[in-house]
């Protein structure tokens, strides 16, 4: 038996005014497949996030996960559904403890709004989840630390910590890796592995490294098209990403 794809973007096409930024976005990913989202600037990667993520409606086309349409469900219902995404900008509190952040998230997602910081016991229940999802990670040293006293690539995990915490199905990663080098990028997805080694995975990145590397399958934006959604190897040699990305493939000795 044949399972269904886990997300199905189907015909996707939003426009902005005149400007088209995404046309005609068909493809599907499988549970524990990780999926590279490349493309110059304007191609369209982040309008795309916001669509999945329930932050944008597209105009035409269909975004099904777990079979259901979600067309009609808010970020929160999505999220609350394992459709996790990060920002390119992270959104961790620096003043707070790791173990605090990872808590608020936690407690975020079940849509208590601001009531919970009344709600001692709910945090303290919070901070316990969180204290396990941090025992089995790198940073499980650091449950009290101040997250703005950690360095530039621990305060990254933070975020993707933050974004486990939430049990994704679906985890949008935007530009998670801007700033690390390849062995911190490679160490930071790994844990989305080994913590989640079943949820399913979009990556945006402009490190072609990383993303050669990390991914199971890459799929090119250019202009608000798809250019190309493939295997790494069979990218490399796909001509007309050749073209979009002469520069960039050729760094990568294609
Ligand atoms: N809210 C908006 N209103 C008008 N135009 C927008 C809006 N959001 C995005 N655009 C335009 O849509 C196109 C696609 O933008 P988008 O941010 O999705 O690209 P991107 O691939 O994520 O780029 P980058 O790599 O620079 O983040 C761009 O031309 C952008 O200027």
């Amino acid at each position: 038996m044949t399972l269904a794809p886990l997300l199905q973007v189907d015909a996707v096409g939003k426009s902005f005014g005149a400007l088209q930024a995404l046309d005609d976005i068909s493809f599907d990913l499988k549970a524990g497949e990780t999926l590279g989202l490349i493309g110059p600037n304007g191609a369209g990667k982040t309008t795309l996030f916001n669509i999945l993520s329930g932050f944008l409606a597209p105009d035409r086309g269909q975004v099904r996960f777990m079979a259901q349409d979600i067309g009609s469900w808010d970020p929160m219902r999505r999220a609350q559904s394992g459709v996790v995404r990060t920002f390119q900008k992270s959104l961790v509190f620096p003043d707070m403890s790791v173990c605090r952040n990872l808590a608020l998230a936690l407690l975020a997602l079940q849509g208590d709004g601001y009531r919970w910081w009344g709600g001692r016991r709910a945090l303290a229940n919070a901070e316990a989840k969180a204290r396990q999802l941090l025992a089995a990670s790198p940073l499980a040293d650091d449950c009290q630390t101040r997250v703005g006293d950690m360095s530039y690539g621990a305060q990254r995990m933070v975020d993707i910590l933050i974004a486990l915490a939430q049990q994704p199905r679906l985890l949008l990663l935007d530009e998670p890796t801007a700033g690390l080098t390849v062995a911190e990028a490679a160490q930071l997805l790994g844990l989305v592995r080994q913590l989640h080694a079943d949820a399913a995975v979009v990556l945006i990145a402009h490190d072609m490294d990383v993303v050669f590397r990390e991914c199971d399958r890459i799929a090119v934006l250019n202009l608000g098209r798809l250019v190309a959604v493939d295997t790494p190897e069979r990218i490399r040699s796909h001509e007309a990403v050749r073209q979009a990305y002469l520069g960039a493939l050729a760094r990568q000795e294609v």
